[in-house]
């Protein structure tokens, strides 16, 4: 499958808007010397919703903590560059990108810790200077997104994991990203969470990054995908026509569960 470009997606900006992220010839090997990314090239435009396919060990991780400079960041450990909304994450950009690159893990548990709903989602606006009303008001707004908007005094170990991945989900956008990144926002849902969530994240008005094994969630949520394997990009294009490519699909050991069609599913336009 050749590399389709940006444009080939529908949500893309016009020629003159900086995208949310532009990757350009991202290398990195691990202090051990495993080299995990050679040479990664990947813009997402602004509002596009994009999945990132591959199988275990592709590289996915990695790409994706180079989006607010875990790895990387000038350390001198790989080569290329990374931007979000056009600022280069380095350094001495680290706080500024932090707030723009809102990444969800895949245990939400990873990212409340505090007493209740409320303190969790406040907890980074709070940090970032936000008081009184205007704290109130993010919070409540960034609830009301992810439809949990009646749970801010709950303690978040007394919700279910769905709504604890709905909350980690407001925790990141109480800070108004330039970009989500999702880790597997999938896992471990029952089919009703499952759908939920797929309904949240649809109904957001900001660029998403999923990483995820589950082919028919991109498929329901992203209409782009790009397959990264072997730390390179493999194919970048439309979700439906990557995942009826049974050769691309053998190649990077991407299956679709047992009788999925992927021509079946209605797909996005964003
Ligand atoms: N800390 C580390 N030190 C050395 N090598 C590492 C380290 N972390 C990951 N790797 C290696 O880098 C490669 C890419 O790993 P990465 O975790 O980015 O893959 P992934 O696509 O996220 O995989 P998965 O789907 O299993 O989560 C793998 O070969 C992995 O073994």
């Amino acid at each position: 499958m050749t590399p389709a470009p940006a444009s080939a997606s529908s949500a893309v900006p016009g020629p003159d808007a900086v995208p949310s992220l532009e990757i350009t010839g991202l290398a990195y090997a691990y202090p051990d010397g495993h080299q995990a990314l050679f040479g990664v090239d990947l813009a997402v435009g602004r509002g596009e919703r994009v999945a990132l396919l591959g199988p275990n060990g592709a590289g996915k991780t990695t790409l994706v903590l180079h989006l607010n400079g875990i790895l990387g960041a000038d350390a001198g450990t790989g080569a290329g560059t990374v931007r979000v909304a056009g600022q280069p994450v380095v350094k001495k950009n680290l706080a500024e990108v932090r707030r723009r690159v809102g990444i969800v893990f895949q245990d939400p548990d990873d990212q409340l810790f505090m007493p209740t709903v409320r303190e969790d989602v406040a907890f980074g606006p709070a940090a970032a200077g936000l008081r009184g009303e205007e704290l109130e008001k993010t919070v409540a707004r960034a609830l009301e997104r992810v439809g949990m908007a009646g749970y801010a005094d709950r303690p978040p170990h007394h919700l279910s994991f769905g709504q604890r991945r709905r909350v980690a989900v407001a925790t990141v956008l109480a800070m108004e990203p330039e970009i989500l990144v999702l880790d597997e926002p999938s896992s471990n849902l029952d089919p009703a969470s499952r759908r939920e969530l797929a309904d949240v994240l649809r109904s957001l008005d900001v660029t998403v990054l999923m990483v995820t094994h589950d082919l028919p969630y991109a498929l329901e949520l992203c209409p782009r995908s790009v397959v990264l394997s072997g730390g390179v990009i493999a194919a970048d294009g439309r979700t439906q026509e990557l995942l009826a490519d049974k050769e691309l699909m053998r190649a990077h050991r991407l299956e679709l569960p047992f009788g999925f069609d992927p021509s079946s599913v209605t797909v996005p336009t964003r």
